[in-house]
């Protein structure tokens, strides 16, 4: 679905993907792990088009990625940035039609209804500004207003930083359900057993590339990897 061939990117003169490759799979998590500065959050960036690719090839449904992040996402791909992003001055509710009337599409699977069933308690925090909203329920928020673009791939960068464990699982929950209704994902995750969990698949990524492929499983089971990569 989502192809990363031999990607280098970075900020001005410093160049963090040197030759990154990677593939998420249709109706599948990918999960990207690796220690702070690793290159992930990077990574989904240039995917975004947040920063332009400078070497390497991204591809989208095997078309050319657009270069334009208006045009990624309406090519079907939300993003969930680790800052949120929400607007701090307009309602919880003003923030969801945004998102629904600058990307949504009539007869769209996703309406502001459906993610309120999803999140009942952004229903209770409709009229609430998005500045008087806890972490948990930004995230939430962040994440219902990257369904409304009714996206075939969703990515999200650190969703549970920050939150209480409480939340954090109520978010995992809720990343398990969409799962199950068959949404790809690309997870960026400091917490291994949140990534882990909800993942299909998982790469690693050191110094800007890929250094491990795998399992959820084999990577659960393998602390060599976990220490040498992850520094757990
Ligand atoms: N705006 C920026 N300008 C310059 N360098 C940056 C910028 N943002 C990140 N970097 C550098 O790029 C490298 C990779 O950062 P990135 O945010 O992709 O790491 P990460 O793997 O997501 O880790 P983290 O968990 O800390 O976010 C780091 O060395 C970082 O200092």
């Amino acid at each position: 679905m989502l192809d990363l061939n031999a990607v280098s990117s970075g900020y001005g003169e410093t160049q963090v993907l040197h030759g990154l490759s990677l593939r998420a799979e249709q109706g599948r998590v990918l999960a990207i792990l690796g220690r702070n500065g690793a290159g992930k959050s990077t990574t989904l960036k240039t995917i975004m088009g947040l920063l332009p690719t400078r070497d390497g090839a991204i591809r989208f449904d095997g078309r050319a990625m657009p270069t334009r992040p208006f045009d990624v996402v309406k090519s079907g791909i939300a993003y969930v940035p680790e800052t949120r992003d929400i607007f701090p001055s307009l309602t919880v509710r003003e923030n969801l039609e945004i998102a629904a009337a600058r990307f949504g599409s009539k007869g769209a699977d996703w309406t502001l209804d459906r993610v309120v069933d999803l999140f009942p308690r952004l229903g209770e925090r409709m009229k609430n500004g998005g500045a008087e909203l806890s972490g948990g329920e930004q995230q939430m928020l962040a994440i219902a207003r990257g369904l409304l673009m009714n996206p075939r791939l969703l990515i999200l960068d650190e969703p549970t930083e920050g939150l209480a464990p409480i939340i954090v699982k109520l978010i995992h929950d809720k990343l398990m359900d969409l799962k199950r209704a068959g949404l790809s994902m690309v997870l960026v995750e400091q917490n291994f057993g949140f990534a882990t969990s909800l993942a299909d698949d998982v790469v690693v990524v050191s110094k800007g590339q890929v250094v491990w492929t795998g399992s959820p499983a084999a990577i659960r089971a393998d602390e060599d990897v976990q220490h040498r990569w992850l520094g757990v």
